[in-house]
């Protein structure tokens, strides 16, 4: 195994997704356990926030889209929570005043936005959180979402790569340009600022320019850190040259680490060390005392589902596994003759887990109950078991942290009580932040100013 793979005196880092306020699973808003407005209220996102700071988490991390954004990349959200919370920005700045460590990574496209106005408003939410924030520089993939900014369609791959090496040149240039002892408030000599360090930007790319400054001191971590998503041969680019952390979905140990590699050989072609570089995986899970617990919270989302939504799902699973279930009683293991027919379809990687429950005799309901088609691996069971699996990926080397999607608001609390103990004592996951700026927490080295290339 590469070194820089090898986790042995590491400790995992870890990122908790806000969501839309109700968990990762887009039916969790039913439950009796849930705040069915959460969505709406700013205090049960700092309730949130405040839980996790409470478990060392590292950062807390929103995915985000500037589009009406449904579960899965629908728009209906006529029976099921959307996946993104209201505007990151604006929300941040609530929990950013209401905490004190966490750190807080937010999805800002590249494509749709100014830069002047996104290093603007970065910088400030920076300086209000005293440099605990992170910006996931994210190119929006979405067709939709190019119609919320005028009539012309969503930009290609490239081009849309293109813009987003501009977009965060421009950012950085402007975050950098007001000189780190530039801000001299000297009461006795009336100076504020140091002009004459404080640079225009003067940024000429091809597809955004800005030539003035921002008046915006530096913050304790100089500027945020850039995050990533997007597993593109141009992500991967984005990534090596700019990231410090990656938000990644792999499905296996296996997979994990190809990317892991493929994502810290980036970075060290844009002449930086593999360490400066994290990859999350993200991973969901739902907790309960007992696997049956568990498993009965999983059935009740199950069940929230109206009825051609669950088939829908039965349909899926039969195109997974190669085996035509709907007319089988879904709650009853398959015949062992047609358990033997199940072969893992070759393009969802997340197929392979699906036959392996088959074959261990669970029926399609409870093989769907355990969360295969999720965007994301899934654990259900004790609070043992979502650790055992993070520590399994983890010593594999195939991951630096995880970006964890829990079930529900209770599934937050549970990770923090029950399940950050077990990592703590088995000396994987630390016992406090390292110091009080998200880069400190990530330890990645402070930066200011634009990412040179060597
Ligand atoms: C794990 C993961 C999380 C992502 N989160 C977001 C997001 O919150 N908002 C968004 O617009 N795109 C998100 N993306 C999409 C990517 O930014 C990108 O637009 C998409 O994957 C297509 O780009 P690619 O060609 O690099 O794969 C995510 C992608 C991955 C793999």
């Amino acid at each position: 195994m590469k070194d820089y793979l090898d986790n042995s005196n590491k400790k995992m880092k870890l990122a908790l997704q806000l969501v839309s306020g109700y968990g990762g699973e887009f039916q969790s808003w039913r439950l009796p356990d849930s705040n069915e407005r959460a969505y709406t209220d700013i205090d049960f996102y700092v309730e949130m926030a405040k839980t996790a700071e409470k478990g060392k988490i590292h950062t807390l991390f929103i995915a985000d889209t500037p589009s009406f954004g449904g579960a899965g990349g629908g728009t209906d959200i006529s029976t099921r929570s959307p996946a993104f919370p209201l505007e990151p920005m604006v929300m941040l700045s609530a929990v950013a005043y209401a905490t004190q460590k966490i750190g807080m990574v937010a999805t800002f496209s590249t494509t749709y936005n100014l830069p002047y106005n996104l290093a603007r408003q970065l910088k400030t939410l920076d300086t209000l959180s005293k440099g605990r924030l992170g910006w996931n520089a994210v190119t929006t993939g979405t067709r939709e979402t190019a119609y919320n900014f005028g009539d012309a369609p969503l930009p290609n791959t490239t081009i849309r790569y293109e813009m987003a090496h501009e977009m965060i040149e421009a950012v950085q240039t402007l975050w950098g340009g007001f000189s780190e002892n530039a801000y001299i408030t000297d009461k006795t000599t009336g100076i504020f600022a140091d002009m004459s360090k404080i640079k225009p930007a003067f940024y000429k790319g091809k597809h955004y320019q800005v030539k003035g400054a921002l008046p915006i001191p530096a913050t304790p971590q100089g500027q945020p850190p850039i995050f990533q998503a997007g597993p593109s041969p141009e992500g991967i680019e984005l990534a090596g040259r700019f990231a410090s952390g990656v938000y990644a979905n792999p499905f296996t140990i296996d997979e994990a680490k190809a990317y892991r590699n493929i994502l810290k050989q980036s970075a060290i072609r844009y002449g930086r060390n593999a360490n400066e570089i994290n990859m999350f995986s993200g991973f969901m899970f739902t907790i309960g005392d007992t696997y049956e617990e568990a498993l009965a919270r999983r059935y009740k989302l199950l069940d929230f589902m109206s009825k051609e939504e669950f088939e829908g799902q039965i349909r899926y699973l039969s195109a997974m596994i190669g085996v035509n279930l709907h007319k089988l009683d879904v709650n009853k293991p398959l015949p062992e003759s047609l358990q033997n027919q199940a072969i893992p379809h070759p393009q969802d990687p997340r197929s392979p887990r699906a036959v392996e429950l088959i074959k261990q005799g669970m029926s399609p309901k409870e093989v769907l109950a355990n969360g295969v088609i999720n965007y994301h691996p899934v654990v259900v069971g004790t609070p043992k078991d979502v650790a055992d699996f993070m520590e399994k990926w983890f010593k594999a080397g195939a991951t630096d942290g995880f970006s964890l999607a829990p079930d529900s608001q209770k599934g937050v609390k549970d990770f923090v009580e029950k399940v950050v103990p077990i990592l703590q004592e088995r000396g994987i996951y630390h016992t406090d932040y390292e110091g009080s700026t998200l880069r400190e927490h990530l330890g990645v080295a402070y930066q200011y100013s634009v990412t040179k290339i060597h």
